[in-house]
């Protein structure tokens, strides 16, 4: 499925094209996505989800393509524009989730001490709305990351991720490694501060209860393109290789029938 840039675009890739020497990743890849969607990012391993993600915060560099964001090319202007659209997306990955000499309130006190113009005061006062954001107490900022639970680890790297006031949050496994209970709640929350901030969020999951009860849509990565880009409903019923695989699960729950095209 090829798409076009819209108005509404939060991101527009176009013609991606990814190589880590002979190993090519993506090829020709396209994906739009509008403000406020959820949108999963499924694909099998090592077909270049997360290498995708990195692409859109600037952290890697595609070999060919164009990676727009918020309307305007990822290298666009000077270091101050390009600064100022990094400040506007937010990213949890999957690994490397805090910095471990750092407290919890230092990690997500971060973001907001580099931006060298908030005065500490007002930094304490964030972190603590921040924190509370996540549902954590204020009894856990001096606590450092060793002393906290993996559900805990991944809400205090979702406040750091929030601490700028993203627009657009990049989210690589959420839920990977949480308990059904921590996977749910935090599901919950993404959910509600989707719903109150208006965030357009990216998704990467191999999970397809986090799927189900969160994308709006979803981007399946294979053959190194976006081969397909639409509802739940409709993916399902996408006739390919990966969506049976990955999807056979919920088919079988759902009863779906398969055949009909979707991309
Ligand atoms: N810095 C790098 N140098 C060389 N190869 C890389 C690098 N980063 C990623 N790759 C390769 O690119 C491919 C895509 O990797 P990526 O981590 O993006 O996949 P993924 O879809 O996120 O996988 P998974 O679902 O297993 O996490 C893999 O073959 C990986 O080995």
């Amino acid at each position: 499925m090829s798409e076009r840039a819209t108005s509404d675009a939060v991101v527009c890739l176009e013609g991606i094209v990814t190589r880590f020497g002979r190993n090519i990743v993506h090829e020709g890849l396209d994906l739009t996505i509008r403000a406020g969607d959820i949108v999963a990012l499924v694909g099998g391993s090592g077909s270049g989800k997360t290498t995708l993600l990195r692409h859109l915060v600037g952290l890697s560099r595609p070999a060919a393509g164009r990676v727009e964001v918020f309307g305007e090319a990822l290298d666009a202007g000077g270091a101050a524009a390009r600064l100022a659209r990094q400040r506007r997306m937010g990213v949890l990955f999957q690994h490397g989730a805090l910095f471990s000499a750092f407290s919890v309130a230092q990690n997500i006190a971060f973001p907001l001490r580099e931006l060298g113009v908030i005065s500490r005061p007002e930094i304490d006062r964030l972190v603590a709305l921040k924190l509370a954001m996540v549902e954590m107490e204020p009894a856990h900022a001096p606590l450092m990351p060793a002393e906290l639970s993996g559900g805990m680890v991944k809400r205090v790297a979702l406040a750091r991720a929030l601490a700028l006031e993203p627009e657009l949050l990049l989210l690589d496994e959420p839920t990977a490694g949480l308990d059904p209970d921590r996977s749910a709640s935090f599901i919950r929350l993404i959910r509600a501060l989707h719903r109150e901030l208006g965030l357009t969020v990216v998704l990467v999951t191999h999970d397809l209860d986090t799927l189900a009860q969160m994308a709006t849509s979803v981007a399946v990565l294979a053959e190194r393109r976006i081969v397909s880009h639409a509802s739940l409903a409709d993916t399902l019923a996408y006739d390919h290789p990966f969506v049976a695989r990955f999807f056979s699960g919920l088919q079988a729950r759902c009863g779906q029938p398969r055949g009909a095209g979707a991309g």
